[in-house]
């Protein structure tokens, strides 16, 4: 984890690493959008330089349009390259964002399951998105300017090169890094007590969005906690804008230091240059009244410069998250032909396995050993937490064991079609022959097959009601239609069924589905199953007598296995577990 507080090399890598890649992903329109800014700074110095001319003639009482006809000419190209440097920003943006965006999404794609169990991970991805998001067309527009405004700030020192005495560019550049250091430091300054780097501000955030979120608002009417967290949000909001306060006198103070080191610099350089006119050539009327009005102006300069600069700095601290995240590309992500090959991947044979999460202390698998065969039915019983979920995360080679091995049919990687409903069926909003599509999304829509499966999972009479299949479900789209818990969970079912899988995994389909459809699912369940194998893992019993193999979980271990029989004799955990559940019913 990055430490708070800022590490100044670091925050310019971070800059500099995301600058590359810009480059990279977009290297014509990037390197029109950064070189057109700088020729456009630069070209300030010719402007200065006819101006130098124009003054010296009119001094003379000569009065040529060459000049200015170059003075015109030199604008006008700095208010072009102003329109296309906006032009070529904007496309840019948009090419970045898409770009930065697909890595992310590969990247969340191929990782391993066990990076996405690193919370910091997470958050690291959350934190890249965002970025990415919200936060990547700003610090584009941050260079853009630094860039353009840090190369007139380079024609005013080359200006007064002109003069032929070093002392001038020496005391001219001393002052345009001091007075912008000095800015630079203090706006830092003040943007660090902001909202987004802070605790403070972090919670004050969090205060105020959880006042304005109707579910926190029904709870804490209940509980009349309103004011509580309305004081609370008040006293940091308090607290901040006194910092903010104190950071802005500070502001102050130094705007003043800045100011006294100007002034004294453009005196200098008057005096001395005074003093020195008429000595040579190029101290003349025109370079010091050019030169003078450019060191005026150049504060207003330094100061427009310090508000992109500051912020870039500050948003680096953002781009060290994008840039970890981007770095995942590069490394070794394991194999899953899950679903992207068809060839047979039964039985699977798993022996000796043992499995620790990366977080945890403990094995949440130990000493596991079963065989899946071609068509065979399982169950997988245990109470919460015994490890059920996590052994079919194994058996689809979603985790490595740590110890021990799983051979799918001969392979050592995982591969083969598989089917899974999971606790928590996806709610994919969009249409309703999308959502069973996606079971099997790489071949052509078949739609006597999603007609069949959705009669299979009873929803033949939500299609009716719908009156089509490519009905919006869900809330995002205006005519869209929400589902129930149960009936989102059955297209969850219908999806899998859809796929023509050898395997098909259950992991507690059935949760949000009424008792009586339950029963009836699972005996359908087993019919459409009947030439493939299938894992069923549920809490509720009734139904695992008709089940080839049931294994019983206790600790992450299989404490008992055998068909329905067999377990009821053996008068163990199964057999408890079955009495109880039957007695609710008696
Ligand atoms: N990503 C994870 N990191 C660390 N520990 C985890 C992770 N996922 C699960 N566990 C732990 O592993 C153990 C087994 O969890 P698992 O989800 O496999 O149980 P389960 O039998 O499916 O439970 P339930 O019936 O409640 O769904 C639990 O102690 C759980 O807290």
């Amino acid at each position: 984890m990055r430490k708070e507080g800022f590490v100044l090399k670091s925050d310019i890598s971070n800059i500099v690493m995301i600058l590359v890649r810009m480059v990279r992903k977009s290297p014509v329109i990037s390197t029109i959008t950064i070189i057109v800014p700088i020729i456009s700074g630069l070209l300030t110095f010719y402007s200065y330089a006819v101006q130098v001319n124009i003054i010296n003639g009119v001094a003379r009482g000569v009065i040529t349009l060459l000049p200015i006809l170059w003075f015109v000419v030199i604008h006008g190209v700095q208010a072009c390259s102003l329109s296309i440097t906006n032009l070529m920003k904007n496309r840019m943006n948009a090419e970045l964002t898409l770009a930065f965006q697909s890595e992310l999404i590969d990247i969340a794609n191929r990782v391993d399951f066990e990076d996405f169990d690193d919370e910091e991970f997470g958050n690291k991805l959350q934190r890249a998105k965002k970025v990415v998001g919200e936060d990547l067309e700003g610090i584009t527009g941050f260079l853009v300017s630094s860039v353009g405004i840090i190369s007139g700030l380079l024609s005013i020192i080359w200006l007064s090169a002109t003069s032929g005495y070093l002392l001038v560019t020496f005391v001219v550049t001393i002052m345009i890094v001091t007075t912008l250091s000095i800015r630079l430091f203090t706006e830092i300054k003040v943007r660090r007590t902001g909202r987004e780097l802070t605790f403070d501000g972090r919670m004050g955030d969090y205060l105020a969005n959880t006042l304005e979120d109707p579910n926190a608002i029904r709870e804490m009417r209940i509980y009349n906690s309103i004011s509580y967290f309305t004081n609370l949000w008040a006293m940091i909001m308090k607290k901040q804008h006194n910092k903010r306060f104190s950071a802005r006198k500070f502001e102050i103070k130094t705007g003043m230091v800045v100011a006294m080191v100007q002034t004294s610099a453009i005196f200098i350089v008057l005096v001395y240059l005074l003093s020195r006119m008429g000595e040579s050539n190029t101290v003349t009327v025109g370079t010091i009244s050019v030169l003078f009005l450019a060191l005026l102006s150049s504060g207003g300069k330094i100061m427009s410069l310090t508000w992109p600069l500051s912020k870039l700095y500050i948003s680096s601290s953002k781009l060290y998250d994008l840039n970890e995240v981007l770095t995942y590309k590069n490394r070794d992500f394991r194999k899953n032909d899950i679903n992207n090959s068809t060839d047979s991947m039964l039985p699977i044979t798993v022996s000796n396995v043992y499995f620790k999460y990366a977080k945890s202390n403990k094995n949440v698998l130990s000493n596991i050993n079963m065989t899946i065969k071609p068509g065979e039915k399982i169950a997988i019983v245990g109470e919460n937490g015994a490890g059920k979920s996590t052994l079919i995360k194994i058996l689809l080679g979603q985790y490595r064991p740590s110890s021990g091995t799983i051979c799918w049919k001969d392979h050592l990687e995982p591969h083969g079609k598989v089917s899974v409903v999971f606790q928590n069926a996806v709610k994919f909003e969009l249409t309703l022959r999308e959502n069973i599509l996606l079971g099997d999304a790489n071949t052509p829509s078949d739609d006597a097959k999603i007609l069949r499966v959705l009669e299979q999972c009873e929803l033949i009479d939500l299609l009716h009601e719908l009156g089509g299949l490519d009905v919006n479900l869900g809330q995002l789209v205006v005519g869209s239609r929400q589902l129930s818990g149960g009936q989102w969970q059955k297209l969850a079912i219908a999806r899998a069924l859809y796929n023509d899988a050898e395997l098909i995994v259950f992991d507690e389909p059935t949760s949000a589905i009424d008792p009586n459809a339950e029963m009836e699912i699972y005996t359908k369940l087993l019919e459409i199953c009947q030439d493939k194998a299938a894992i069923f893992i549920s809490h509720r019993l009734g139904w695992a007598k008709n089940v080839d193999t049931i294994y019983v979980m206790n600790n992450g271990g299989i404490a008992e296995v055998g068909n329905h029989q067999d377990l009821v004799h053996h008068k163990g955990i199964y057999s408890n577990m079955y009495a109880l559940q039957s007695s609710w019913y008696k």
